[in-house]
């Protein structure tokens, strides 16, 4: 079996199980955001009267934070009164961040557990050897009723990730220039697994990019063998009672790829899909609007780190604006904690809540029609962040920051050292 076929078979109490087959599993983590309210409407309508497991439910005003509209305000409103109601203790408000961050700030997104949240990048967990899956409302409502949920067993890709990682280019061009192959239907109802020696390079922050994109190849899920990088992260978390699942050595995995990292350079996804790359040089040059540094897929301290050493002692151009939005609390205490905030609004960038702001075309940085934004969020479709004629370009949180020091596409590479530090 695989890891993740032993992890579904231990929450469905069977010794084995395999690809295909429909599996009613205990859940670990349930994760309601605030843009599913109709989780508690179904909750209530399918008869539920208590939630079976309120401590391992999470609700997450991420979307919505901090409202801009009185409808918004009154969806938090209730969540808070249901919250109240069933004793659901962890309550992220709308100071906390983006649910897939929130989760590995406290420590809870952990090895051999099924996390199902309301959100399709729920794939992001794969970093930390889970099962992470996004749903509706009525799948989350049978959880909060019964603390179970069935699953299909899903086939596996391995991507196996060979190669030194050359510096200015990071998880996210390597994920964009695995998209860009595959294309956004490769993985359907599959599970996409990365493996291979250059993972050593990639950090917790790194890991989290690369299976939070996986959502974008169609999959159900992500998964990366947890380590000893995985193990000290959850160790600094106050983490230490899970199970760390491997997959059997006959195990025949549905494909098995090879990529050769040092082969990437920086990556750009143009309108309007996130499997239409290029390498970014191809468009070099091409006037930003707006440079947009945040997200479940680059906004994290490491992103602010590599952004704040590119616009150290620069001022962003008139006619380019830098929105940065860092993912959570957490993630924006550390940057302020380490100058990288203090360098980016010293170099004219703005400040926004922590949070999906504009990710989403919400609130906090939208764009006008044919503005261009050069972004390090994970989709580029029509209207995602504002108008439909908005042209937004998905790259590294690098190339993000390098794009808002030039006002147009930068190559990130010009800016950093051979060790990625400032050149
Ligand atoms: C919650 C939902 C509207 C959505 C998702 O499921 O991913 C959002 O977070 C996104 O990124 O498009
Ligand atoms: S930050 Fe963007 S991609 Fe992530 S959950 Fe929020 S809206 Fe979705």
């Amino acid at each position: 079996m695989h890891a993740i076929e032993k992890i579904l078979a231990a929450k469905a109490g069977k010794s084995s199980v395999h690809a295909g087959e429909i599996v009613n599993c205990r859940v670990d983590w349930a994760g309601i955001n605030d843009l599913y309210y109709q989780t508690v409407k179904s909750f209530y309508e399918m008869g539920g009267e208590r939630v079976v497991d309120p401590e391992h439910v999470v609700l997450f005003f991420d979307h919505y934070a901090p409202c801009a509209t009185e409808k918004q305000a009154d969806n938090h409103k209730r969540f808070r009164a249901f919250a109240r109601e069933q004793g659901i203790r962890h309550l992220m408000d709308i100071n906390e961040g983006v649910c897939h961050q929130v989760m590995a700030d406290h420590g809870f997104s952990a090895p051999g557990e099924v996390i199902v949240i309301t959100d399709s990048h729920t794939t992001t967990h794969g970093a930390f050897g889970a099962f992470g899956t996004g749903v509706g409302a009525t799948d989350l409502a049978v959880i909060l009723a019964t603390g179970r949920l069935w699953f299909k067993v899903p086939e596996v890709i391995r991507i196996n990730l060979t190669g030194k990682i050359p510096a200015g280019v990071y998880a996210k061009d390597i994920v964009l220039s695995i998209i860009g192959k595959l294309k956004a239907d490769y993985a359907v109802y599959k599970a996409v697994e990365f493996a291979g020696p250059a993972l050593q390079q990639l950090s917790i922050s790194e890991r989290m990019a690369l299976c939070n994109m996986t959502t974008e190849m169609g999959a159900k899920t992500s998964y990366i063998q947890p380590d000893a990088i995985t193990l000290q992260f959850l160790k600094e978390r106050g983490r230490q009672d899970f199970t760390v699942y491997e997959t059997d050595a006959d195990y025949v995995y549905a494909a098995d790829l090879t990529f050769d990292v040092s082969e990437v350079e920086p990556q750009l996804a143009a309108p309007f899909s996130v499997d239409n790359v290029q390498a970014l040089s191809a468009y070099a040059g091409m006037h930003v609007d707006q440079a947009y540094l945040g997200s479940c897929t680059g906004g994290r301290t490491e992103d602010f780190a590599v952004a704040a050493k590119i616009l150290a002692g620069q001022h962003i151009p008139a006619g380019t604006r830098m929105v940065m939005v860092p993912a959570s609390k957490a993630v924006l205490a550390e940057c302020l904690a380490k100058g990288y905030i203090q360098t980016l609004l010293a170099a004219g960038a703005t400040l926004t809540a922590s949070g999906c702001a504009a990710c989403l075309g919400i609130h906090q940085g939208l764009l006008a029609a044919d503005e261009v934004c050069l972004s390090s969020t994970n989709r580029n479709f029509p209207g995602r962040m504002g108008s439909v004629k908005g042209r937004i370009y998905l790259g590294s949180p690098a190339s993000v920051a390098a794009a808002a020091r030039n006002g147009v596409v930068t190559d990130p590479r010009q800016y950093l050292d051979e060790k990625g530090e400032q050149a």
